[in-house]
């Protein structure tokens, strides 16, 4: 059981969690903090938060639970206004996208990683964003990966493990370097390539035609070209090693299919495709 939660960044990610928490009565309240007050107003009014403080430090103030669920680019600030300012005990996690670069934020903040903190990140999501995207099962059945760090006392590890199990997630751990490699691979770098394809289309002199005979195909692969573009660029810019090495490894498998296709290589492209499909066959007969 959590007293108080305190969540900075209540949209998709925070907002869901607090839903989720209120609905299996985990916490006695959820306290919003950020600088948007509308944003802020709208999730008293929608029952996501039971109210917020403008002021981190007020906020943080009998907390024993605190939830970073901001855009990665603004985490350190986060981290730097609650500095000195919990309470003994008090737990802080993320929810951030990416690991390393929240792990050196918060030694660059704190000095020394703290030992209650847990870095850790919901494999859940949707292209919509802001606090009225928030659902309450967002995170039933899906992943959280936590990765704590040598520092990371089991205590504050276990409070994080059992919030994100009463949201219905399935808690797993892993280490921050295989994290970031892992989801740039299966994240990060179809989100980068879905921005590229819409913006390559409509660059296209037929771009008027394309969109107007996009179909099934078109939609399914670009829906996560709709996600929140400073997300998005804040996410390449702090896992911009792993992301880049994901990225050469597509860009010469594309240049190998563009060879193929350019040869008339029937038996290459036929290779190629019949490993993807038995591939993505299996990966999707494991979800089932
Ligand atoms: N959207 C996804 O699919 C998804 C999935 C997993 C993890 N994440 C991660 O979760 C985090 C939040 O993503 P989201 O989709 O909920 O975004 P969101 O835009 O829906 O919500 C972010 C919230 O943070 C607030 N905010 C921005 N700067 C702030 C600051 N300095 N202090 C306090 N609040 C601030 C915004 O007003 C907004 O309400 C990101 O770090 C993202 O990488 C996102
Ligand atoms: O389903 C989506 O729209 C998502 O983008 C969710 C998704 C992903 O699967 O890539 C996006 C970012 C995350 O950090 C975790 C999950």
């Amino acid at each position: 059981m959590i007293n108080k939660l305190v969540i900075f960044g209540v949209g998709l990610i925070g907002g869901s969690l607090a839903l989720a928490l209120r609905e299996a009565n985990y916490c006695k309240t959820v306290v919003g903090c950020s600088r948007n007050i509308q944003n802020l107003d709208k999730a008293v009014e929608l029952g996501v938060i039971d109210s917020y403080s403008l002021d981190p430090v007020e906020a943080v103030k009998g907390a024993d639970m605190i939830l970073l669920a901001v855009p990665m680019g603004a985490m350190a600030s986060v981290l730097a206004s609650i500095h000195g300012h919990l309470e003994p005990g008090a737990v802080v996690t993320d929810a951030g996208s990416a690991k390393g670069s929240v792990v050196l934020a918060a030694k660059s903040v704190f000095g020394t990683i703290p030992d209650y903190f847990v870095p850790a990140h919901p494999i859940a999501g949707r292209e919509k964003s802001g606090v009225e995207a928030a659902i309450v099962d967002l995170y039933v059945d899906h992943k959280v990966i936590v990765t704590p760090l040598p520092e990371t006392s089991a205590e504050a590890e276990l409070k994080v493990t059992e919030m994100w199990q009463a949201a219905g997630a399935k808690v797993e751990s892993m280490d921050v370097e295989t994290h970031d490699q892992v989801l740039a691979a299966t994240s990060h770098l179809p989100h980068v390539v879905a921005y590229s394809l819409v913006d390559t289309l409509s660059k296209s002199d037929a771009s008027d035609a394309i969109f107007q005979y996009a179909a099934g195909g078109f939609r399914d692969f670009t829906r996560i070209a709709s996600s929140d573009p400073t997300m998005w660029r804040d996410i390449c810019l702090e896992n911009r090693d792993a992301i880049l090495t994901s990225l050469e490894e597509l860009q010469e498998n594309l240049q190998t299919l563009h060879e193929q296709i350019s040869s008339s290589d029937s038996d290459g492209i036929m290779k190629t495709f019949t490993h993807a499909k038995s591939v993505r066959d299996a990966y999707m007969k494991n979800q089932s």
